[in-house]
């Protein structure tokens, strides 16, 4: 069992003891904050209690007092300054990021706390692979000819070296701490990445200190190190790669392409460095609806279970019918067919537009995130294959595909 979920377990003992069928100790009925940002969360923790959706960045802090559980997303910090002398007794984030949590400081002080681990992970994959469609296009070069150097290889990571090798890309792995845990897999050096790799993309969580640090692990002296012409892409925080240093080099004249989702800091980005990437996004790479409500539905079954009423979500009762029904693919499947097969789904170009528009106006970085248009994931389009083998790889990137043989 995860140590999130076994507190969560541990905590929602103590709390069956004092109370039940989701009253709080003066027996009124539960009181749930959750960011309004959270789609289905209005609708779901209902179930449980009284729910009041607020903004999370700045989150209405008398809203708290007599608050039990808050659900957040990764804007809000939570800590001891937001949380102590409140009633709430549990904290759930519907993210896979967790830096913005003060994990150690809930634990002592008894409040449970439960995350949304690889919620959103195929988002991020399919954000990373509409990018490098998009630049192999631009720049004319084939992705089998290029190596992927994967530094975190978790969920997202891990998800995105079965579709690049699914494909025939080579790719290279790099996450010590998995390699200390004794985990199965062939990782390597980040040096042995830097010097090797044609597209180098970040995928671990903020460490700011400790073994397995992660602040500007793309440090300057990283960054000068990079072969001509590297893909550098951050999809994970932005503080992992140092923006200033990136920035510095950028304009220094070395040639890099460059992809960032996440910045340092957010939400007031270094506009400067934007107008130098090849691709920047509100940090948005996480945000598929499905991705979301995965994130939603985690916590609130965790939450369901804390309070001792456990209930289970399945997916595919809240998501709406996707955009598109069906399409037929005639023939094999090359790069630029997949290309457009991707970006009938999601075109990383439009979100990269969207920010440049607004960077640089107080607010707007958010706004961009709290209206986000619609997105899904490759699962939501049915391709009809006369090809068996087009088919197969689909289904293996994570298309709804079948082979239907012409007659
Ligand atoms: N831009 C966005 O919208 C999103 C960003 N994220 C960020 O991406 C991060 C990764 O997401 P997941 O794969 O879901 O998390 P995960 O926890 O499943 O995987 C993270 C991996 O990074 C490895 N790692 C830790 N320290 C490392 C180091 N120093 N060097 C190399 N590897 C290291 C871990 O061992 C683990 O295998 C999250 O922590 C979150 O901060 C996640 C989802 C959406
Ligand atoms: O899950 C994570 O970690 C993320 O980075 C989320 O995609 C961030 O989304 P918000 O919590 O900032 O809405």
């Amino acid at each position: 069992m995860a140590l999130s979920a076994l507190r969560v377990c541990l905590a929602a003992r103590l709390w069956h003891t004092c109370a039940l069928n989701s009253r709080s100790q003066t027996g009124t009925l539960v009181k749930i904050l959750v960011d309004e940002n959270m789609p289905y969360a209005r609708d779901l923790f209902s179930r449980l209690g009284e729910v009041k959706a607020v903004p999370g960045r700045p989150i209405p802090v008398a809203e708290l007092a007599d608050a039990d559980a808050l659900m957040v997303r990764s804007v809000t910090k939570v800590n001891a300054a937001l949380l102590q002398g409140t009633g709430i007794k549990f904290v759930g984030t519907a993210t896979a990021g967790t830096d913005h949590v003060d994990d150690a400081w809930l634990e002592q002080a008894g409040i449970a706390f439960s995350a949304a681990p690889g919620c959103n992970a195929i988002a991020v994959v399919e954000y990373v692979f509409s990018s490098l469609l998009m630049l192999a296009e631009r720049d004319g070069f084939a992705l089998t000819d290029r190596t992927v150097g994967i530094v975190g290889v978790g969920n997202v990571g891990g998800r995105l070296q079965a579709r690049l090798e699914a494909l025939g890309i080579r790719t290279l792995l790099c996450d010590p701490p998995r390699a200390d845990h004794g985990d199965a897999g062939d990782f390597r050096s980040l040096d042995e990445l830097v010097r090797e790799a044609d597209v180098l993309t970040f995928h671990t969580p903020l460490f700011k200190d400790g073994p397995y640090k992660t602040l500007h692990l793309a440090d300057e002296a990283l960054i000068a190190r990079l072969k001509p012409g590297t893909i550098l892409i951050n999809a994970c925080r932005g503080p992992v790669v140092d923006n200033a240093a990136l920035l510095q080099r950028l304009q220094a004249g070395q040639a890099l392409s460059v992809v960032l989702d996440v910045w340092e800091p957010e939400p007031d980005l270094n506009v400067a460095l934007l107008d130098r990437v090849d691709i920047g996004t509100a940090h948005i790479a996480g945000y598929t609806l499905e991705g979301k409500a995965r994130g939603t539905t985690q916590v609130f079954e965790a939450y369901s279970e804390f309070i001792g009423k456990r209930q289970q979500v399945a997916l595919d009762t809240l998501l709406p019918a996707p955009e598109f029904g069906r399409i037929t693919l005639h023939g094999g499947l090359d790069q630029s067919t997949l290309k457009r097969l991707v970006h009938l789904v999601y075109d990383v170009r439009r979100d990269d537009a969207l920010l440049r528009k607004v960077a640089g106006t107080p607010g707007e970085f958010d706004k961009l995130r709290k209206h986000y248009l619609e997105r899904r994931e490759w699962s939501s389009l049915y391709v009809q294959c006369d090809d068996a083998d087009a088919a197969a790889l689909l289904l293996k990137l994570g298309f709804n595909a079948v082979h239907t043989p012409v007659r």
